[in-house]
């Protein structure tokens, strides 16, 4: 549905040039919800403003739909861009007119008549959740409503992709969640390709099955979200996955740990527990699980253990042996780094 080839956006600013975007390529399938997540400054929303060329690649190409948007004249390209939807961290919504008025707005530019706009909004505002609320004005609404007016516009003209500029940065949790199941309806009743940045690790575990990771105006990182999660290669990805699988374990219990302290990793359906007492039962060793959560990453379960070995050192190891051979990650802290996040 989207594919950049080799996009970079350079800036120059004060005589110096800055590299907004270095030379990314990544394809976006039709009806998936894809993430692109950074720290600031990364370049998630230069490149997601590339996608509609609100913002011109200095070299490189978009696809979308198949059609090379470069190649488009000014009104072909105005038309193309009316299937592409957006929505921002800040809303833009106008604050001098009503939830109606916003709606229509949008319908209105694109030639939409009376009968035909009061219907589309209703019906948009149902599906948003706001049908009582279309005379008021935005500064009576809270962020989470703001933000389902601004869905409801970037849907008006129903396009085939919503690009969504860090849609749930200013809202608190509770609020995120609910927009982020509204945006997963969306895409699933309406078939919608949505491409999300963001600098939340949770954003993507909520709602994308696909992901990029960005730093320095460069992908370094790509795959589908369950892998990314199981399997980060890159330090800054494994930082991020951090932040949604930290297990820091209490400076308490730490003093107290005699044993060998080991992560397993288990992915899928693997029963952690019959694991872990068939190695007990196995070995001369004796096991304490100090830690145990499994995570639900698009319906998949990982499941993260921590648990400390004593015993005869080489009966620790062979145990460490047979885990390692029945999960799918063992990894052995010393006692040297007990003290690190153990994500
Ligand atoms: N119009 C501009 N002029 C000059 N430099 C720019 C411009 N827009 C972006 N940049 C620079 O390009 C780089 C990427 O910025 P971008 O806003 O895309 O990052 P980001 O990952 O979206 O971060 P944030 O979430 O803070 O916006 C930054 O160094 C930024 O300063």
């Amino acid at each position: 549905m989207i594919k950049l080839e080799n996009i970079t956006k350079k800036y120059s600013s004060k005589g110096k040039e800055i590299v907004g975007v270095d030379d990314v390529t990544l394809s976006v399938k039709a009806g998936e919800v894809f993430g692109i997540v950074g720290y600031s400054g990364a370049g998630k929303s230069t490149l997601l403003r590339c996608i509609n060329l609100l913002e011109k690649p200095t070299s490189g190409k978009v696809f979308v739909d198949g059609v090379n948007l470069h190649e488009l004249s000014p009104k072909e390209l105005r038309k193309a861009r009316q299937s592409i939807g957006m929505i921002f961290q800040g809303f833009h919504l106008v604050s001098s007119k009503t939830v109606f008025e916003n709606v229509a707005f949008a319908l209105r530019a694109a030639g939409a008549d009376k009968k035909q706009i009061k219907q589309r909004v209703e019906e948009l505002l149902a599906l948003v959740g706001l049908e009582d609320r279309k005379d008021q004005y935005p500064a009576q609404l809270s962020g989470g409503q703001k933000q389902r007016v601004s869905i409801a516009r970037a849907l008006a003209n129903q396009p085939k992709i919503l690009l969504c500029d860090e849609a749930t940065s200013a809202l608190d949790p509770g609020t995120t969640k609910s927009i982020l199941s509204l945006l997963k309806k969306i895409n699933k009743e309406l078939g919608l390709t949505i491409v999300v940045i963001t600098h939340e690790m949770e954003v993507v575990k909520e709602i994308c099955s696909r992901c990029a990771v960005m730093q320095d105006g460069k992908v370094v990182e790509q795959g589908s979200t369950y892998d990314i999660f199981s399997d980060p290669s890159n330090p800054l990805t494994v930082s991020f996955i951090q932040t949604v699988l930290n297990f820091d374990l209490p400076e308490e219990l730490l003093g107290e740990i005699n044993g060998k302290l080991i992560r397993l990793q288990f992915k899928g359906s693997i029963a952690a527990e019959a694991v872990v007492s068939d190695m007990l039962q196995a070995f001369q060793v004796r096991g304490n699980i100090l830690h145990g959560k499994v995570e639900y990453i698009q319906s998949m379960p990982l499941g993260i253990f921590i648990l400390e070995l004593s015993g005869n050192e080489t009966e620790v190891n062979k145990a460490i042996a047979y885990l390692r051979d029945k999960v799918s990650k063992v990894e052995v802290f010393d006692d040297g780094s007990r003290n690190r996040h153990l994500a």
